[in-house]
């Protein structure tokens, strides 16, 4: 099993099983640190995959709701759509003064060693998180200065994925101990006081005890270990386990309190940060859900480079607005219309697969990626391969280049938790690395003939 820690090690093995079944033959993918190139193979083949869910069962509460009665009609896909957009208008300035929704920021002028470079992917991918990464490593005073503006949006988190854990145990019948009941009323009792719509959202010292007990049930732990089999958009587990930081007064979200907070975007969010030496970014966070996807285009022009997210980890989730589709099918097929866009025909991509952790915690739980039972059918060659977090990754490291054009060489593909700092240090260094390779002397070339 690859080393979980390592940015390289799962994308690694992935890279040289593909190479192998290629060419037959071995190669040493560590002498080429920062890449991992060369996946194309002969003919495509279609790969499938399947979530087979191992499920907690339990007695369930009585009616509980814990973030009134606005928009939350009880159902998983309801609250995670409302989720983290409720509160846009107050995390707006969390978003840092650089950021706009502003098109005119998008079209403004392009200066040589000002490196345009989107974010790009299906909602819940990791865009957002890898952009703060980004200010973390670039504007880390502006991070800093704005992270008190994620509390609310913490809580929400919290007391969302509670809702959502409940909702799913009624649907699916689990039983919940006599504690997870009385805990989970009493929080539904104190509602009015812990959520407010348009206002800050604040946890009275009451709910302490009820979390507290939530958190240390093990028929709690139990359901919300399953439920985040099918659900890798909040990982509740972490904020569980801050609860007394949380209850404190002097409170300030942590860097990475932020990084594991989901909060949707809307729009095209925008920032400028000098990296060193003679180069400047302006990075652009879009929004990935469908209908954030229709403001794309405005953001088309002049892109040096694509970071299109895959959520690895995501393979048996279904998209929001959509029951049917699965989250990794949403994100080939994005993938392919990127890929093979006249827009980007001269843009580096880097093709980064994310939730790596939690393709391994599936993994580890006995969810199978492969099986026969879902619609799609898997490659031949890879069919009786076992299921290690390597082989995975070869499969659909390989499925997504076979979808970019067969002579496209723009494509970079690369393993990155979006949530883990070293990680995705390493992975905008890479970009760096990538850009004063190619994407300078790529501009100097053009800029050179237009002058001959
Ligand atoms: N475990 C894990 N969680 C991740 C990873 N990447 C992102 N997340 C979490 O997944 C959730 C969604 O991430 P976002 O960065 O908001 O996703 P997005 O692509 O910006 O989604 P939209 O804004 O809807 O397009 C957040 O709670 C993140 O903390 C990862 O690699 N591993
Ligand atoms: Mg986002």
């Amino acid at each position: 099993m690859a080393d979980p820690r390592s940015f390289r090690s799962a994308g690694v093995a992935a890279a040289a099983a593909a190479e192998k079944s290629r060419t037959g033959k071995e190669k040493d993918f560590d002498r080429d640190p920062a890449t991992l190139t060369a996946l194309r193979g002969p003919s495509p083949q279609r790969t499938s995959f399947a979530g087979n869910l191992s499920t907690t069962s339990t007695l369930v509460a009585p009616d509980i709701e814990l973030l009134g009665s606005k928009g939350h009609d009880g159902r998983r896909r309801h609250w995670r759509r409302s989720l983290g957009t409720s509160l846009r208008g107050l995390m707006l300035p969390c978003l840092g003064s650089s950021e706009q929704t502003d098109m005119q920021a998008v079209a403004a002028p392009k200066d040589r060693e000002t490196i345009k470079i989107l974010l790009l992917g299906p909602s819940n991918s990791g865009k957002s998180t890898l952009y703060n990464q980004m200010r973390l490593l670039y504007t880390k005073d502006e991070f800093q200065r704005h992270k008190p503006g994620w509390r609310a949006t913490i809580l929400e988190n919290l007391l969302g994925h509670i809702q959502a854990v409940y909702q799913e145990g009624k649907t699916r019948g689990w039983l919940f101990s006599r504690v997870v009941k009385r805990s989970l009323r009493e929080l539904s009792d104190l509602k009015d006081r812990i959520y407010r719509w348009w206002e800050l959202v604040e946890l009275p010292a009451e709910a302490l005890a009820p979390l507290r007990n939530l958190r240390d049930s093990e028929s709690w732990r139990s359901a919300m270990q399953t439920y985040s089999l099918t659900d890798t958009s909040v990982d509740a587990f972490y904020f569980m386990d801050i609860l007394e930081r949380l209850f404190d007064d002097k409170y300030a979200p942590s860097s990475q309190d932020v990084l594991n907070t989901r909060l949707k975007t809307t729009g095209i969010v925008e920032t400028a940060v000098d990296v060193g030496g003679e180069l400047r970014y302006r990075v652009f966070d879009l929004g990935g859900a469908r209908a954030e996807r229709k403001k794309w285009i405005r953001a088309f022009d002049g892109v040096d480079v694509v970071v299109f997210h895959a959520p690895l980890g995501s393979f048996n989730e279904r998209v929001d607005e959509d029951a049917e589709a699965s989250q990794l099918d949403e994100a080939l097929k994005l993938f392919a219309s990127i890929a093979n866009s006249k827009w980007f025909a001269d843009t580096l991509i880097i093709l980064n697969f994310t939730k790596s952790d939690c393709l391994r915690r599936k993994l580890a739980a006995g969810v199978k990626v492969f099986t026969t039972t879902r619609q799609q059918t898997l490659p031949d060659t890879w069919a009786d391969k076992s299921q290690t977090e390597a082989n995975v990754a070869a499969v659909f490291a390989d499925k997504f280049l076979r979808a970019a054009p067969e002579t496209a060489d723009n494509v970079v593909v690369t393993f990155a938790d979006a949530n883990d700092v070293l990680q995705a240090a390493r992975l905008w260094d890479l970009v760096e690395a990538k850009v004063r390779e190619r994407v300078v002397p790529f501009r100097h070339a053009q800029s050179q003939s237009r002058a001959a």
